[in-house]
C-alpha cells in the first residue's frame, strides 16, 4: 500500500479520472453517506455508556422490533442526506415508504437505499454490525409513484458499499471499478485506503449458513451442506469449515477478504415472504460487491443482480461468494 495515506475523496477523484468520468455528485453522495457512518460508528462505540443499546419499543414494515440503534442510525443517515443536492429520493429498511427530498432543497440525480444497521440481533452483545447502501440513478422524468423509480435491477447500481463497525471501522466500496477497502483513522476522522481490488478465490472450504434452519431447507441446499459436512471422506473429497456471525456485513466481509460461500436460502419458514434478506438494500449491494471482486451471487435459481424488483421491501434467497461453490449450489437447484 502507498506510504502516503490515500483518503477517500482523493481516491474517488483518481478512480473516476482513471475510468474516464468524473461524477462529482456521486462523490459528494459517497462522502455524505460515509460521514454519517462515522457518526454511527461513534455512537456504537459508546455502547452501554451511550444509552444506545436495547429495544426502541417500535416496529418496522418487516414486522421486526426495532432496536434503538436501528432508529438512531436511520435518523443519522436521513439527517445527513435530506438537505439534498445529490439526491432525488431515498429509501430505508426502517421506513415503510421511500422519501422524496423535501421541496425546499435542491434535487440531485441519484436514489439512495440503505440498511442503516445490519446485524441488529448482535447489537446488545457487542458483535460487529454494519450499514449497507446502494445507489441508483433517478429517472429523469419519473411518471408513476415514487417507489417505482427505485424498482431497478441490481445491474443498474452505480455504487454499492457497506461500513463495518468492528474492532476497527471499515468502509468497503465499489463504483463499478473493483472493490476497495478503507479503514477509519479515528485520530484524523478520515477513511484511508488500506486495500485495493479485492479478489475472491473461486474455490473455498468455508461455508456460512444458519444451520438451525436445516430442517426447513430445500433438497438442493440440504445436499450441498451434507456434502460439505461429509468432508474429505465424502463426495467433495475435502474438509469444510463453518462460520456464522449472523451479521450479513461481517459474514460477507470475511468472504470478500478470504473467500467462502454465504447462504440464506429459501426455506419452509421464509417461503411465503420470498426469503429472509431484502433485495434492494442487502442482496443487491452485496451482490454488486461480490461480483466486482470476481465472485457470484444467486438465489439458487437466478442471478440476483438480474432480478427486476417488484416492491421496495422485497425479500430474496441469497447464495453468494466463491464462484465455483455458488455455481455448484445453483447446479443442484437445476437438478445437476
Ligand atoms: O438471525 P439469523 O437467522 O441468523 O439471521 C441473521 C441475518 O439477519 C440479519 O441480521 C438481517 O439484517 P438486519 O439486522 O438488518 O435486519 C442479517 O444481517 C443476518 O445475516
Ligand atoms: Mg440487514
Ligand atoms: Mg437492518
Amino acid at each position: 500500500m502507498p506510504t502516503k495515506p490515500v483518503f477517500l475523496t482523493q481516491f474517488l477523484i483518481e478512480e473516476m479520472r482513471e475510468h474516464g468520468e468524473q461524477m462529482p455528485d456521486l462523490r459528494l453522495l459517497i462522502e455524505v453517506v460515509t460521514r454519517a457512518c462515522k457518526r454511527i460508528s461513534i455512537a456504537i462505540g459508546k455502547g452501554a455508556l451511550g444509552g444506545v443499546l436495547g429495544e426502541a419499543g417500535t416496529g418496522n414494515i418487516q414486522g421486526e422490533a426495532q432496536k434503538k440503534l436501528d432508529v438512531l442510525s436511520n435518523d443519522i443517515l436521513m439527517e445527513a442526506n435530506e438537505w439534498g443536492g445529490h439526491l432525488a429520493a431515498l429509501a430505508s429498511e426502517e421506513m415503510d415508504e421511500a422519501v422524496m427530498i423535501p421541496e425546499q432543497f435542491p434535487k440531485g440525480g441519484y436514489l439512495l437505499l440503505f440498511d442503516p444497521l445490519d446485524g441488529s440481533s448482535n447489537i446488545d452483545v457487542n458483535i460487529s454490525v454494519g450499514t449497507i447502501f446502494s445507489v441508483l440513478r433517478a429517472p429523469r422524468r419519473p411518471t408513476g409513484p415514487l417507489e417505482e423509480s427505485f424498482l431497478q435491477a441490481g445491474t443498474q447500481q452505480v455504487c454499492a458499499g457497506y461500513a463495518l463497525y468492528g474492532p476497527s471501522t471499515q468502509l468497503v466500496l465499489t463504483i463499478g471499478t473493483g472493490v476497495h477497502v478503507f479503514t477509519l483513522d479515528r485520530e484524523l476522522g478520515s477513511f484511508v485506503l488500506t486495500q485495493r481490488d479485492l479478489r475472491i478465490p473461486a474455490d473455498t472450504q468455508e461455508f456460512s449458513i444458519n444451520a438451525s434452519n436445516a430442517r426447513h431447507w430445500e433438497a438442493p441446499v440440504k445436499r450441498y451442506i451434507d456434502e460439505c459436512l461429509a468432508g474429505k471422506d465424502g463426495p467433495r473429497g475435502k474438509d469444510f469449515n463453518m462460520r456464522w456471525v449472523a451479521s450479513m456485513v461481517s459474514d460477507v466481509h470475511r468472504i470478500l477478504t478470504r473467500g467462502g460461500v454465504f447462504m440464506y436460502p429459501l426455506d419452509a419458514k421464509t417461503k411465503a415472504q420470498g426469503g429472509k434478506l431484502r433485495l434492494m438494500y442487502e442482496a443487491n449491494p452485496m451482490s454488486m460487491l461480490i461480483e466486482q471482486a470476481g465472485g457470484a451471487a444467486s438465489t439458487g435459481r437466478e442471478r440476483i443482480l438480474a432480478i427486476k424488483p417488484g416492491k421496495l421491501h422485497q425479500r430474496v434467497p441469497v447464495i453468494m461468494g466463491s464462484k465455483n461453490e455458488v455455481e455448484r449450489v445453483a447446479s443442484y437447484h437445476a437438478g445437476g
